[in-house]
């Protein structure tokens, strides 16, 4: 049965009214190595249970190494804390912002003992990944679940509660970012280029995965081509004349014969090669900071494979700390506050920011939301779920 809508008023969110009920802040992200030696112990986290071959492995080990066994996400990830925590205390609001990772340290189970520690009760999680599919949303929901259990209090302690903002792919601050990053790279192309094709890159996932998130209200590939036709149009408009564009996929895994999306952003650009187009910017609509899957898929390989081609590529800026995108986390807190405390009154929620043609996705997920493969549950317990208006 279709989850019901909840009911809702025009009322936008009242800032003046603070994040009560939450008393921290969780930023909830992948993780990454610190140097070589957590490389192997890193990638065998991340694919626990997981069918992938072990030459995909040691070639993704290769790419860490590459960059000295250390991925940028973790320092990515304490500037992102950083910026937010300094947005929320320009608007008044001193809740701490505790860290943690599904995948290496800090864990998320540390960075919810941690906010205990502190004297939370209540928390807001917000997950570094824009969009709505297994890997961005129920995988993260499950590992926290996992976290929970392993944190929870024995005798009269009261057990952590910890809600989720929803995918924020659609939302005017993470959208405008881009904007910006799009308009700021097409500036930075040569000016004897031709006119770039902006090409938008996000991660494969596998088809099942796909099937399986449409669920949410659109499929992780309809979100993107949402968010890129809104940004693509923004851009253009700023830019003065229209850019034409196209999604494509990096970091495909899993074996050959299990189908992704596609096409893989390399294969692309050969194909717009062979029809002509000779200047692209890159823009990483999937990624919301420069890690590695930007580092190694996309400045190394891609931005090879546009130069064996003789074209010109530039690739724009994630959101990473930009303006827009930190202020709109703030906004998206605020809004999943008032989400809270219009839930615990039994009262309409208020009106939620959006831009492109997608309604907001769900701040609370129903069950069998976001699965790996459509129909089949994981036999995994996933947090923030149930929601009343299911
Ligand atoms: C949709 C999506 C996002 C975006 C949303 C989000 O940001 O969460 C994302 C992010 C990331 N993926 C990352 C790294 C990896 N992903 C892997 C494997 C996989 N990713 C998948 C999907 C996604 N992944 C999938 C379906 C797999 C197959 C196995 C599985 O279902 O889990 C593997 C295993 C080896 C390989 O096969 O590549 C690695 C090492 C890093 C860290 C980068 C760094 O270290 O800087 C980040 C941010
Ligand atoms: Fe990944």
């Amino acid at each position: 049965m279709p989850p019901v809508t909840p009911p809702t008023t025009d009322q936008p969110v009242d800032p003046s009214a603070g994040l009560a009920p939450y008393d921290a802040v969780l930023l909830f992200s992948f993780g990454g190595p610190n140097g070589p030696d957590d490389v192997m112990p890193f990638l065998r986290n991340v694919t626990a249970g997981k069918n992938i071959p072990d030459e995909r492995l040691a070639e993704v080990a290769e790419h860490y190494h590459h960059f000295g066994g250390r991925s940028p996400i973790n320092e990515q990830n304490l500037a992102l804390r950083a910026a937010l925590e300094a947005e929320l205390r320009r608007r008044g609001l001193d809740l701490p912002v505790v860290w943690g990772n599904r995948n290496w340290e800090p864990y998320t189970r540390d960075a919810l003992a941690e906010a205990r520690a502190l004297g939370a009760q209540r928390v807001v999680a917000l997950v570094t990944s824009a969009y709505s599919s297994y890997s961005g949303c129920r995988q993260y929901r499950e590992n926290l679940w996992t976290a929970l259990e392993e944190i929870s209090p024995t005798g009269d302690g009261e057990p952590l509660v910890v809600d989720k903002v929803r995918s924020y792919f659609n939302h005017p601050g993470f959208v405008r970012a881009n904007v910006d990053a799009v308009v700021e790279a097409y500036a930075g192309v040569p000016a004897d280029a031709a006119w770039p094709r902006l090409v938008f890159v996000t991660h494969s996932i596998p088809d099942t995965m796909e099937a399986a998130s449409v669920v949410a209200g659109a499929s992780y590939r309809e979100q993107h081509l949402d968010v890129a036709e809104t940004v693509a149009t923004a851009a253009g408009q700023r830019l003065g004349r229209p850019v034409e564009w196209d999604l494509a996929y990096c970091s495909r895994s899993g074996p050959p014969s299990q189908p992704w999306l596609e096409p893989d952003v390399n294969d692309h650009l050969t194909a717009l090669a062979a029809a002509g187009t000779t200047s692209v910017v890159l823009s990483p609509i999937g990624f919301v900071s420069d890690h590695m899957e930007v580092a190694f898929d996309l400045d190394t390989e891609a931005l090879a494979t546009a130069q064996e081609l003789d074209m010109t590529a530039v690739r724009a800026d994630s959101v990473g700390v930009r303006e827009p995108f930190v202020r709109g986390l703030a906004d998206l807190l605020l809004e999943r506050a008032a989400i809270a405390r219009a839930d615990d009154a039994g009262v309409p929620r208020p009106a939620q920011a959006t831009e492109g043609g997608l309604p907001p996705f769900r701040s609370v997920c129903f069950p069998g939301c976001c699965r790996m493969r459509d129909g089949v549950d994981s036999g995994r317990p996933a947090a923030c779920s149930t929601d009343p208006w299911s």
